[in-house]
């Protein structure tokens, strides 16, 4: 894999990488629409968690701007005067799809390849305008945090039969270390053997957390977390924790189960073009192999914030409701 980058140095360690996802922050089923309340607290709880715990302090928006339409900005210029320099701690925040671009990528073919059929290079330009559009709503509705956006195609990331190619994090370490959050989104990406596909934010934020070593990574989603199937249906079980081993394979430690090594049964929207939870599972196992805990947890509840805080890392307490997956010698 080309990455271009060899020996990686962040002024500050990293401390957490966290994805929102799409079905969190979007109703994934309707045709781009945002998840409004849980946006704004998912926002929220960002901003505490990075501010370390606090949520007192003044909060200014950082873009002042006053576009047509637009009631006037609470927010003047000279507002900035006035504040204080914001002690942030380091986070990378990534944003799945959802009902953005996951739409335009099936219909099209997309994630199959394929740029010199029309459809697919219509699709193409289509997926990005959708999933550049969630981009900017979200960090409208930022909560003052220093957030920069980062495109993967527009920073020049790329695969070859959907495994990232070339994915350059410099801009993103630049980024950190000016003291900005920058912001990635899954994307539609050149592929050196498909022609194109779709890169899903599972894949960049396990990119990123193997290159970064954040000290711990957060799965924000509509679910309490993984369960042994799919959780609409009848009796499923909440799985609270799974090791992972050595060489990538795991297995279920907290509920017992019967048979441990069973893997769990998962459903995939018929419009998802990067595999859903099967997804997720592999790529926090394969964080967990370099030794960060990763929790995957339902976005905009107090456990959600309890893992964005990093609490989990010194003990995980029994009413928290929420998967961890980590690494065991
Ligand atoms: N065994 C399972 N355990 C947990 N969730 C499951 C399982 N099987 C299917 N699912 C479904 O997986 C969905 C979450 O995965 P999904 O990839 O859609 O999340 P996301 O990352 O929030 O979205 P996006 O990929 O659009 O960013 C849930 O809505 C849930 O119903
Ligand atoms: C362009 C698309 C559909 C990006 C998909 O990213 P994901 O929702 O994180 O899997």
């Amino acid at each position: 894999m080309e990455t271009n980058q060899t020996d990686i140095k962040l002024k500050t360690p990293i401390r957490c990488i966290v994805k929102l996802g799409g079905a969190a922050i979007t109703c994934k089923n309707e045709f781009e629409k945002i998840n409004e309340a849980n946006l704004v607290t998912v926002s929220s709880q960002l901003r505490e968690a990075m501010m370390f715990g606090s949520s007192s302090g003044s909060v200014l928006e950082m873009d002042w701007s006053k576009r047509p339409g637009m009631t006037e900005s609470l927010v003047k210029v000279d507002d900035f005067k006035e504040q204080q320099v914001l002690d942030f701690s380091s986070f990378v925040v990534i944003h799945g799809a959802g009902s953005f671009g996951h739409f335009q990528a099936s219909t099209s073919g997309v994630h199959r390849g394929g740029l010199n059929q029309p459809l697919v290079k219509a699709g193409f330009v289509a997926t990005r305008i959708s999933v550049s559009s969630t981009f900017i709503q979200i960090i409208g509705i930022k909560r003052g945090i220093p957030s920069v956006a980062m495109s993967p195609f527009s920073c020049g990331w790329s695969t070859r039969e959907r495994n990232i190619a070339s994915a350059d994090v410099s801009a993103v370490v630049e980024a950190l270390d000016s003291g900005f959050v920058p912001v990635l989104h899954g994307d539609a990406v050149l592929d050196e053997a498909l022609g194109c596909t779709i890169l899903s934010g599972d894949v960049i934020i396990s990119h990123l957390a193997a290159h970064l070593k954040p000290q711990f990574v957060v799965f924000l989603t509509d679910v309490f977390g993984v369960y042994d199937r799919p959780p609409a249906e009848p009796n499923a079980v909440l799985l609270r924790e799974i090791a992972v081993r050595e060489d990538g394979s795991w297995s279920v430690v907290n509920p017992t189960l019967e048979d441990s090594d069973k893997q769990v049964e998962i459903s995939v929207a018929s419009h998802d073009t990067t595999g859903g939870m099967v997804t997720k599972i592999s790529e926090a196992a394969m964080i967990a192999k370099h030794g960060i805990d990763v929790y995957i947890v339902k976005a905009a509840t107090e456990h959600s914030l309890t893992a964005l805080s990093g609490k989990l890392r010194d003990k995980i307490p029994d009413d928290w409701l929420g998967t961890v997956i980590r690494h065991v010698s």
